[in-house]
């Protein structure tokens, strides 16, 4: 069995244990084999969704309020939940990074392996201004897949990627070696 070593994550073991307090562990979903994190009961619980969405805009604000991303992209579908809460909280527009048939107008799709299957992405024309500052939100990164092929397109559709944001990062499955160069951000880490 995988040892498990927790760390605090990137914004400090008060968010991290805020993270891991909504996260249960799922043996063999959605295949034989993989741990699953269903981080549905952090949604769930409005206290702790708001604190982890502060925190998480807090991490991408200076000092004197000036915001580090112009939009958020979320990808589906548990990212959306995440993507529409800090981009309200931060007063931005949202983009969804859709799986295939599911966009009218598509611009750029891009297949990808995750932990437990193979998918394709796609974004929509016009979803961003060229050289638009974009924060991409997802719930879990885990061999970082998902997350290479959604800044791919995000570029590819004229996006400038100032950052990816996870509430959860599976650390032992090394998905930030997929993200070489890039801004990433756990609020925990396993
Ligand atoms: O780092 P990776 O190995 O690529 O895995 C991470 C991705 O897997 C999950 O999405 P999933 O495709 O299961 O979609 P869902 O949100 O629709 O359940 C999760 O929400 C991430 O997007
Ligand atoms: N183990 C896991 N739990 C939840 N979401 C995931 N996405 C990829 N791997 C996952």
């Amino acid at each position: 069995m995988t040892e498990i070593v927790e760390h605090q994550g990137d914004n400090g073991p008060e968010t991290a244990a805020l993270v891991a307090g909504g996260v249960v562990n799922v043996a063999d979903f959605p295949k034989p084999g993989i741990q699953f994190k269903d981080l549905t009961p952090l949604f769930a619980d409005g206290e702790t969704f708001h604190a982890v969405i502060d925190s998480i805009v807090e991490h991408y604000t200076d000092a004197d309020g000036t915001l580090a991303f112009d939009t958020v992209v979320g990808v589906e579908a548990r990212g959306f939940v995440i993507a529409a809460a800090v981009a309200y909280a931060a007063r931005v527009g949202v983009v969804a990074v859709r799986k295939a048939g599911k966009l009218p107008r598509v611009a750029h799709s891009a297949a990808y392996d995750l932990e437990y299957g193979q998918a394709v992405l796609e974004v929509s024309e016009g979803a961003f201004v060229a050289g638009q500052r974009v924060l991409v939100v997802d719930d879990v990164l885990a061999t970082g897949g998902t997350a290479e092929a959604t800044l791919d397109l995000v570029e590819r559709a004229g996006g400038v990627v100032v950052g990816f944001t996870v509430l959860m990062e599976l650390a032992f499955l090394e998905g930030r070696k997929r993200l070489p160069g890039r801004s990433v951000h756990a609020l925990w880490t396993v």
